[in-house]
């Protein structure tokens, strides 16, 4: 039978733990803090993310010990920041998910070798090609609380596991769409986070729609360019691409926006991280895909934008000034 371990306890581990126990699977939930694990248990609701979410705790068990979760569950979920990554497979034994699916939810890059979340877990705990896989959007935890209409991704390569996650995931408000090429599908997931900061700015600096606009459709050429040199073909004007680039970079629920409108009224960077209480991906992934891309033979304005305005501390505005002339 199929039981889901799922890692993390923040807005979309509680969005994912909901889409699997209203469709009746057995979730093992880890959660670092065990009042936070306690809590959900006991009132059906995670009292720190997603609070309005009601989840169904006959199919649910909370724990703050990995092990107890790793070992009851046949499909591991990771979604933590990758920031957190890590942190949460120290003291992580492999044998404990031998021969089990592994999806990660997570976007971003990991340590500093700029690694893919996929392949950073595989790495770590030794993950066959077949059994690895990803969930990604376009979608905000958000609007899954809320059962609004939302198509999901599935990435991975089997064609039974494919076709079992898209049926875990499915609902009468939830189209689960299936991808093969988890790679691309990730480097998209980062890409657009640093497109939410930087759209974020904009609207912070008092940019309007038109010039919005204008900034999205560069970015769109940029993600095609910068898969393109990751070594995907994708095409990049479906879903699972250029709809989650979308949705992060005019969504009011985007996190990565909310911390670039920030940065453009004039925050610092420190004092934008703190007023935070969720991840803004965007800004580790703005110096993770810097890095992994400064040396390839192509011209990224936006990224570069995101970059000398979050790492170099360059002003925001002199900044947008130059990317106006940039964009096409
Ligand atoms: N929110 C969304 O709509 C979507 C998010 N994602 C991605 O999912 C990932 C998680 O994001 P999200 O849930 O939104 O983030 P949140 O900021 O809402 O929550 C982060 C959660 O991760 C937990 N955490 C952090 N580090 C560790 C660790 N080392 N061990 C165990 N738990 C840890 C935190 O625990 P604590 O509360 O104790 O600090 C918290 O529960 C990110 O990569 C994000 O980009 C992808 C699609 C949609
Ligand atoms: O990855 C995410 C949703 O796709 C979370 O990032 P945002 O909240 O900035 O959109």
């Amino acid at each position: 039978m199929i039981e889901f371990g799922v890692f993390g306890g923040g807005s979309w581990a509680t969005a994912l733990v909901k889409i699997l126990t209203d469709n009746k699977l057995i979730v093992n939930w880890y959660l670092r803090r065990t009042e936070q694990a306690e809590a959900i248990q006991n009132a059906g609701s995670n009292p720190d993310y997603l609070n309005f979410v009601t989840l169904n705790t006959e199919y649910l068990q909370c724990s703050s010990q990995k092990q107890f979760v790793a070992q009851k569950s046949t499909i591991i979920l990771f979604a933590v920041p990758s920031d957190g990554l890590s942190d949460l497979l120290i003291g992580f034994d492999r044998k404990w998910i031998h021969n089990k699916a592994v999806l990660s939810a997570v976007k971003g890059t990991v340590g500093e070798e700029h690694e893919l979340p996929s392949a950073y877990i595989s790495r770590q705990l030794i993950i066959p090609n077949n059994l690895q896989g990803i969930l990604a959007g376009p979608c905000h935890a958000e609007e899954i609380g809320h059962r609004k209409k939302t198509y999901l991704t599935i990435g991975a390569v089997d064609p039974h596991w494919q076709q079992m996650l898209q049926a875990c995931f499915s609902a009468d408000y939830l189209d689960v769409r299936i991808n093969a090429d988890i790679t691309g599908i990730e480097w998209a997931a980062i890409y657009k986070n640093v497109v939410g900061l930087v759209s974020g700015m904009a609207k912070g600096l008092r940019y309007g729609d038109n010039f919005i606009a204008v900034l999205v459709a560069n970015a769109l050429a940029e993600l095609r360019e910068v898969l393109r040199h990751m070594g995907s073909n994708a095409e990049i004007l479906s879903s699972s691409y250029a709809g989650d680039l979308l949705v992060t970079a005019y969504s009011t629920h985007s996190r990565n926006r909310l911390f670039g409108e920030m940065i453009g009224r004039g925050y610092s960077v420190d004092k934008a991280k703190d007023a935070m209480n969720m991840v803004a991906e965007g800004y580790g992934a703005t110096r993770g895909l810097y890095q992994t891309t400064r040396n390839f033979p192509l011209k990224l304005p936006i990224l570069q934008t995101a970059y000398r305005v979050l790492f170099k501390y360059m002003p925001v505005l002199t900044e947008f000034k130059l990317l106006e002339q940039k964009l096409t």
